[in-house]
Parts: structure tokens; sequence; C-alpha cells
């Protein structure tokens, strides 16, 4: 969908601020590019909508070759988000967001339909928000007003320039969680720029890390970065602590999971008993196989069944949730253990933190072990 070919960029002074980079996002995908200040991230975006003119190579947007094309006209089929928004300050939100459906020609009416649906989509309220203007709008709320402006015309690309790194960083998680559920309904082709790894861990399908003088150092996806770091520039970037960050990008497998001894709502206790032998605790399941709570060895004295003396569960994950949110889950509960659910709610096992390092250094050592596909991966930074 956007193609790069071997582009260069000299600026008049000399400086070369991106080197032959060769790089292909494929539609729908959202490759992140990341690397130190300086490196030339924003020169190679704004090559794509040719705000900045290319010194060398070719690049290629939806099978057009953007050199021949009329920059304006360019430039409005193509979604850009930036970091301070630069939104009109005597337009109302409703007016920015309709900007490019006002110089396309749209009608009034079809402007305001469009300007109300983006809003709801980006999570503000048209009839709040909609006749405000920017000053009257949280730092928060702009960027969100500036995503909507980029969808206006439904482009099917989008360059996105740190659109995130104005807000403080709990407002900058949420905008990121938002996105990412946006971007699932919408599915566009996005090229976006930030310096921030964890922000490109996050939102990449593929990330590209860049270092001085716009060289590409690795072109992957963020467990590959995060795993395999292809060169020490990569490793270093990345940080120390890329184990850490890996396990937000690693996804809990029924590979990962302990199985406690499991016993019913209904059975006895003496039953319950014997499933139990020598363990501590066991899980406890309702007729349908779904999570009831749990039970410890010493709760089952006494008379009546499993029900009467089972706790509820405070917390569990479900399969797919990242090793992270079953991390953070026993941190916050203080919990040894979390239970599992499938995607039918069903109990499939318990992740402990002696199965959730395992299944952290498994998702490391399948990818280190994949020797052919590092290869690749070097060769290709080699000839990049
Ligand atoms: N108009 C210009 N004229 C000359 N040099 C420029 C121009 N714009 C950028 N540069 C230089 O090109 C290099 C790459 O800049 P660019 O803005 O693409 O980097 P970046 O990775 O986006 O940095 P940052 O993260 O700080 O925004 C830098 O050395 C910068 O000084």
């Amino acid at each position: 969908m956007i193609r790069l070919d071997r582009v260069s960029k000299q600026y008049p002074d000399g400086t070369v601020a991106v080197q032959e980079l060769t790089l292909e996002v494929q539609r729908g995908e959202l490759v992140v590019l990341v690397g130190p200040s300086g490196c030339g991230k924003t020169t190679t975006m704004k090559m794509v909508n040719r705000l900045v003119e290319p010194t060398g190579g070719r690049i290629v947007v939806d099978g057009v070759d953007v050199t021949d094309a009329d920059p304006v006209a360019l430039r409005r089929g193509i979604g850009y988000v930036i970091q301070n928004v630069g939104l009109f300050p005597h337009r109302s939100i409703e007016e920015n967001i309709a900007v490019v459906p006002e110089l396309v020609g749209w009608k009034r009416s079809r402007r305001h339909e469009r300007a109300r649906e983006l809003m709801e989509l980006v999570g503000l309220d048209p009839a709040v928000h909609g006749k405000r203007y920017p000053h009257e709008l949280s730092g928060g709320q702009r960027q969100r007003v500036g995503v909507a402006r980029a969808l206006a015309v439904d482009p099917p690309v989008l360059l996105m320039d740190e659109p995130f790194s104005a807000v403080d960083p709990v407002v900058r998680g949420q905008l990121q969680d938002e996105f990412l559920r946006l971007q699932d309904d919408v599915r566009k082709t996005i090229l976006f720029v930030t310096h921030d790894i964890e922000e490109a861990v996050r939102l990449g399908d593929r990330i590209a890390v860049f270092k001085q003088g716009g060289l590409l150092e690795q072109f992957d996806t963020p467990a590959a970065i995060l795993g395999i770091p292809a060169t020490d520039f990569v490793a270093d970037f990345v940080g120390a602590d890329r184990g850490l960050k890996r396990l937000s990008v690693t996804a809990i497998t029924p590979a990962d999971l302990e199985h406690p001894p499991v016993v019913r709502v209904d059975d006895d206790l003496a039953k319950a008993a014997a499933a139990l032998g020598d363990g501590r605790w066991a899980v406890v399941l309702d007729g349908d196989g779904g999570l009831a709570g749990w039970v410890g060895h010493d709760m089952l004295k006494g008379a009546g069944t499993v029900r009467d003396h089972a706790r509820r569960m405070e917390a569990w994950v479900q399969l797919d949730d990242s090793l992270k949110v079953a991390f953070a889950e026993m941190l916050q509960w203080n919990a040894g253990w979390i239970a599992v659910l499938d995607d039918a709610d069903r109990y499939v096992g318990v992740l402990t933190p002696a199965t959730l390092h395992t299944a952290l250094r498994r998702s490391v050592e399948a990818e280190a072990n994949d020797v052919a596909r590092a290869e690749v991966v070097l060769e290709t930074v080699q000839n990049a």
C-alpha cells in the first residue's frame, strides 16, 4: 500500500536525513517509525505526502508514484495527524473536523453529519463539543479532534507524527487504547512516528527502528524487535528491560498453564478433600465448567458441599490476554496464581509466577532459535 524504494533525502545544507530507505507498509497495517531525535523519522513521513521532496528513490502509495501526483490532491487523500494538532483557533470543533470535506466541496449538511459521526467515533460528544473552540478543550480532546479531522474524507492512508506526545502519560495511555480500538474498526494503512519504544510496541503491527543519519536498523514485529534485536544499536534503544516490555506482547497460551486440582460446587467435602490429595488448594467450577471460586485444603472440614465453603474469585484473565495483564492482576490481588478462561468463559488452567516466567522464556527462545528467520532479518538490515 505504501512502498518506499531506496528513498533518500539530503537537505540543501548537506544534511543527509534519510539514506536509501526501503520499506513497505501493507494495506491495513500500522507501521511505527521509531528512533532517537533527528534520525529522519519525520522527514520520511513528510516525503510520503510530499511536504518534503525526496532527493532519490521512489515512493508509491496505492499503486501511484507520489512524485507524479499533484501534491495538493495527494495530501487530501492522505490523513495527517501531528503533535500539536494545528487546529484553527477561530473555528469550532465541528468546522475544524470538516475542513477537508469543505475543501473537496461537500455540502453543508453532509459535512455536519460526517463531523458528528467522527466526533462519536473518537469519543467526543457532538452536542457538547461540536460548537466549542479548540481552546475550550483539554489537550487529550484536541488530539482526538486531530484524529477525527484526519479521518474526515475516509482516506485509506494515515500519517501520524507523534500524535499523542503532547499529553500527560495517563491521557496518552487512554488515547493509545482508544486509537487501537478505532483502528480495529477502520483498518487504515498507517505510518506512525514516535521516539517512544513503549508506544511503538503497544501500537505497531511492525516497527522500523532508525538510527542517526536515516539508516534503518531493523524492521520487524514488536515481539521480534524485543526478542532478537538485530544489532547492538537496537538492543540499546529498546533498553535493558526489554524482557519486561516483552510481557506486553506475549499472549497467554494453553501450553503455558498449570493444572491444579479441580473440584465442583456440588461435590461433598470428602470427595473434594480426596481430589485435593496433598494439594493446598483447588479451583472450584460450576456445573458448566465456569469458574466459581477456589477452596483451600483446611476449608474442607465439617459438613455440606464445596459450595458452602468456597471463596469467590476476585480476578481472572482470558487466553490471548498478554502476560503483562496476568502479571498486573497477580500483583494487584497479591495472588500466587491466577485463573485463565477461554473466550466462552470456561476455565482452562492457571498461571503462576513460575509458569509466567517459563512462558516469557519460551517466547524469547522460540524466536532466538528461529535462526533462519533471524538471519533474514540481519541480512535485510545489512543490505538496507
Ligand atoms: N528543513 C531542513 N533543513 C535542513 N536539515 C533538516 C531539515 N529538516 C530536518 N533536518 C535535519 O534532518 C535530520 C532528520 O530530521 P527529522 O526531523 O526527520 O528527524 P526526526 O527523527 O523526526 O527527529 P525528532 O524525533 O527530533 O522529530 C536532522 O538532522 C535534522 O536536523
